[in-house]
């Protein structure tokens, strides 16, 4: 098997040999340093060579029950290795940056590490929610693995909606104890990873009662199993979910409360407080409850870089080395790399995975400057971050999912095969569509603070950085095909649609409607609005930290990064062609599309991307003429794509 592994594929080398840039250059580049590279290579090959993280059977024909007892045996040598590599002279941002860019988790668990929880969400939130004292006894705890957890929030009954949890901890001043209960089996927590078999402790969402009052939804540290048995505690129901499409080895349980028990300070009190007596503190804003989730929202943009990287690696090898049919007689087969088409499937996957990478750690960024605030009791911030990380982990994780699932189409009957893993990774990746906060629902929280943005700038206040660009009112005199210029298109294209759902809702109050009754008959616009929003902070961040972010690296790899962000922004300007050419179309054309799905009448005159005289001195097929040629003749990059998209154009 070593021998076969040495001798690498000569299609392969001969690609690897066609490299014009320094790949190591590039490498730390992404790792945030040479050091942290040497780091990671540290910790990898420290990981990758311990011989019982290796399966002896593929994971796929093991029965669920030997699948989740190898993943435990390989999350506990995973712990103990990978404590022994801890660097505490790093700080939080290296040590997260490094934690990202490490493929040793998603390298031994297909599907993932039953343990998972534990060291996101469980580890956060306690860092977030509990009191300095809370802290500092759960942490030590939680580092050392002595307990292990769980976050527990979601119920069979309720997802999304947390204000409509039916869990409740009813504080009890006699015994300075919560009484957990769960009424009805909607209430039951149902999904947490680790919770099944693993987890002795959990962190629960419940909702609060004291002096017989609401005290709203509050985070509980729970014990759930006896440290010894692993038995469930009293009044504690325990078990597993079922069979997944994937995080099959993640071990997702349901939990139930009778009258559980717990003491007072088990309530995490950084942010609220039942004082002994039952008095209820509340915190400053409500929503510091549910900062944790923002923190993970962050993550999963930097997880959806990893994985989609991965899948994208696989596929474009698979490329160089698979070759198929014969375009040219008496000549060998080409490789499918060769295929434009195959290009136009891997490419953009490389682009998204660098531009996830660079947003990530650019919103990372933001996190941290926020939490800083929020310590210091400055919430001004709070609103922007959380829109912010609600409409970019919505729109990366859907478009990873599409793309990992072309990466698997792109090696034809072998991306079937589970041996290619693609199929893994999708199922990885769609639930990050639904985890964390299901898509649509946070698309529309964002779409949330894009109307009132939009409200804000029509009273002429001032709105968050994020969204400035809805004040904008210049119009656009030609088409600039720059990234600079496409950026600006998108801008002025989320301006109209933010511009169309506040019309929109304005029709439906006006008409008689309630305001919830509005915003559900304009959701699909606003959703339409916030993923606008979404592609323009994706392509100005990731077009903007290059600039900056490259200045020291050589000449050939800044072009070759370069080429990227240039891919990402045509790729996008021509996925969302129909979006930029709306408001250049003849009115005809705009009412017909308006009287259908879009319903976005009165935007047209608002918020025209081009000068009105454009408009109306172009026809059609001439505006589309015009837009598409500049990026032909200006786009270096791509030009077979841009040809493609040409001539298979429905407006010609
Ligand atoms: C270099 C750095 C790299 C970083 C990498 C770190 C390294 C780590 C490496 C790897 C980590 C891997 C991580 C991946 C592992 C992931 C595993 C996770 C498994 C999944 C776990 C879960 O799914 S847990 C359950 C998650 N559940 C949800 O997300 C539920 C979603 N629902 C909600 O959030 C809310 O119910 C809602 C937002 C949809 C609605 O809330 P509510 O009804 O209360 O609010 P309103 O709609 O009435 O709004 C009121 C008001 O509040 C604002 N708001 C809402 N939420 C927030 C918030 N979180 N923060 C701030 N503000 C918020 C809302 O917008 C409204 O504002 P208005 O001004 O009134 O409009
Ligand atoms: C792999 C995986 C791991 C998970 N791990 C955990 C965990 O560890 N801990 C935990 O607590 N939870 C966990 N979850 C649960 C997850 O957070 C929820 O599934 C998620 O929040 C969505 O809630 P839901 O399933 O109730 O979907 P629902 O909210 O019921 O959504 C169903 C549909 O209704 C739509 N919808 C719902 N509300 C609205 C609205 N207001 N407006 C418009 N449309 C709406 C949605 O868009 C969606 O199409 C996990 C889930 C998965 C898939």
């Amino acid at each position: 098997m070593d021998a076969v592994n040495k001798v690498i594929n000569e299609d392969l080398q001969k690609e690897r040999d066609k490299c014009k840039f320094n790949v190591a250059e590039l490498t730390a580049f992404l790792d945030g340093g040479d050091k942290f590279t040497q780091k990671r290579r540290e910790k990898e090959n420290r990981v990758f060579s311990i011989q019982g993280l290796r399966d002896a059977v593929p994971d796929e024909y093991m029965s669920h029950k030997e699948r989740y007892e190898n993943a435990v045996r390989k999350a506990v040598i995973m712990h103990q290795t990978l404590g022994t590599l801890e660097d505490k002279t790093l700080t939080e941002y290296e040590t997260a940056r490094l934690a990202l860019r490490a493929t040793t988790s998603s390298a031994i668990f297909k599907e993932n590490s039953p343990l998972m929880l534990h060291y996101s969400m469980f580890a956060n939130v306690i860092e977030g929610q509990g009191d300095e004292k809370q802290r500092e006894y759960w942490l030590k705890k939680i580092n050392n693995m002595e307990i292990i957890g769980t976050y527990a929030q979601t119920e069979l009954g309720h997802g999304t909606f947390i204000r409509g949890l039916e869990t409740t901890a009813e504080y009890d001043p006699k015994t300075e104890e919560f009484v957990l209960n769960s009424p009805k089996l909607t209430a039951y927590k149902w999904w947490p990873g680790g919770l099944a078999h693993t987890a002795n402790h959990c962190v629960v969402m419940a909702h609060t009662y004291s002096q017989g009052k609401s005290c709203g939804i509050q985070p509980f540290m729970v014990q759930i199993r006896d440290l010894e048995t692993n038995m469930p505690m009293k009044g504690v129901k325990l078990g597993e979910i079922g069979a997944k499409l994937g995080f099959n080895t993640v071990n997702n349980g349901f939990l139930g409360f009778e009258n559980h028990r717990i003491p007072r300070d088990r309530m995490l009190m950084k942010n609220s407080q039942i004082l002994k007596d039952g008095t209820f503190i509340s915190s400053p804003n409500s929503k510091l409850t549910y900062g944790t989730m923002v923190y993970i929202r962050v993550s999963i943009l930097g997880t959806m870089a990893n994985t989609l990287g991965r899948a994208v690696t696989i596929a474009t090898r698979y490329a160089a080395v698979r070759r198929q049919s014969q375009p040219k007689p008496n000549e060998p087969e080409p490789q499918i790399l060769d295929y434009v088409t195959q290009q136009h499937k891997l490419f953009i996957g490389i682009a998204s995975s660098h531009a996830y990478y660079i947003s990530c750690f650019w919103l990372w960024t933001l996190y941290h400057r926020v939490t800083k605030e929020l310590a210091v009791g400055n919430m001004d911030n709070l609103a922007e971050l959380h829109a912010l990380a609600c409409c970019l982990k919505a729109t990366t994780s859907a478009d990873a999912a599409v793309l990992v699932e072309r990466c698997r189409l792109a090696c034809g009957g072998h991306g079937y095969m589970l041996s290619s893993n693609l199929p893994q990774i999708y199922a990885n990746v769609t639930a990050a569509n639904t985890y964390e906060g299901e898509n649509t629902v946070m698309l529309l929280q964002t779409a949330r603070a894009l109307v009132k943005a939009g409200m804000q700038v029509a009273q002429g206040q001032k709105v968050s950085p994020s969204m400035a660009y809805l004040a904008d009112q210049s119009k656009m005199a030609k088409w600039d095909s720059s990234v600079d210029g496409i950026v600006k298109g998108f801008q002025k294209v989320a301006a109209g649609k933010v511009a169309a759902c506040l019309a929109s809702l304005q029709r439906h109050t006006n008409n008689g409607q309630s305001a919830e009754d509005a915003w559900n008959l304009t959701s699909v616009q606003l959703v339409a609005a916030s993923e606008a929003h979404a592609r323009v902070i994706l392509l100005s961040v990731f077009k903007s930290e290059m600039d900056v972010q490259t200045l020291t690296l050589s000449g050939e790899t800044r072009t070759v990064l370069f080429q990227l962000v240039q891919l990402y922004t045509i790729y996008w300007a021509l996925e969302k062609v129909g979006d930029l050419l709306l408001p250049t179309t003849t009115t005809t054309y705009s009412v017909s599309i308006c009287d259908t799905a879009m319903r976005c009448d009165g935007w047209m005159d608002e918020t025209s991307l081009f000068e009105k005289s454009t408009i109306q001195t172009s026809a059609r097929t001439g505006i589309a003429g015009l837009v598409l040629s500049g990026l032909v003749y200006d786009s270096a990059v791509y030009p077979e794509l841009v040809h493609q998209s040409l001539t298979s154009w429905p407006l010609q």
